[in-house]
């Protein structure tokens, strides 16, 4: 089963709540959190008071997406938080492998983002601590970009390695993902889509998160 997960980048910050309220009503099975710093990433999105606005409000799990130079300062507030997921790009963590056992001794799950430039090689020996792989499918920072077609080969050749080695994390895409290519990108082994723009600011969300959960448009 695909799962879709909505990212709040793309909500009306003036009405984030009514956003995520109607994401969940419309049928998102999680929501995306992206922090952003400024440095890892050209752009600020919010950090850990805006979540914590929002915890409790929503019944949704709470993935979030840290896209930050110093991932570390933010584990012990997502912990509290009671987030269900937590995501560390390979590029910004020096001991990755403490990063993603800090996280899962927390009893959060744990997962490794890659930028769409960096190469699977540097999973080889951190993948089987993974509950989850991100595959960015557009350079991280801005909502709204549109999705780099060879990060697709990307993602094929994640899931051939987790088949070649036995394993059972998720792979997760974002970036870019709309109704037109939603299906080539489930085609290409996601498990888990992210999708901003296309669900918030759409018309019709129902309809859109109906069209991405079935494959969107033929
Ligand atoms: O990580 C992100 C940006 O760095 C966003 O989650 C991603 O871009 C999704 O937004 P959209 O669907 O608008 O492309």
């Amino acid at each position: 089963m695909v799962l879709l997960s909505s990212s709040i980048l793309a909500a009306d910050f003036a009405n984030l709540l009514d956003d995520i309220l109607n994401a969940e009503r419309a049928g998102v099975d999680m929501l995306h959190i992206d922090i952003m710093d400024g440095h890892f990433v050209p752009n600020l999105s919010f950090g850990i008071p805006v979540i914590e606005s929002i915890v409790g409000k929503s019944a949704l799990p709470f993935d979030v997406h840290l896209m930050v130079d110093n991932p570390d300062e933010y584990i012990n507030d997502l912990v509290r938080l009671g987030v269900k997921n937590i995501t560390v790009h390979a590029e910004s963590c020096i001991h990755l492998d403490r990063m993603i056992n800090r996280i899962k001794e927390s009893g959060v799950r744990a997962s490794i983002a890659l930028n769409p430039s960096t190469p699977l090689t540097v999973l080889d020996y951190v993948v089987e601590l993974c509950d989850m792989v991100l595959v960015m499918t557009v350079n991280p920072g801005f909502g709204g970009q549109k999705l780099i077609p060879y990060t697709l080969d990307k993602v094929a050749d994640l899931r051939a390695l987790r088949e070649n080695k036995g394993l059972n994390f998720l792979i997760q895409v974002d970036g870019g993902i709309d109704t037109q290519n939603v299906q080539k990108v489930i085609e290409a082994g996601a498990d888990v889509i992210v999708a901003g723009t296309c669900i918030f600011k759409s018309d019709d969300m129902a309809r859109t998160v109906e069209l991405l959960k079935g494959r969107g448009a033929v």
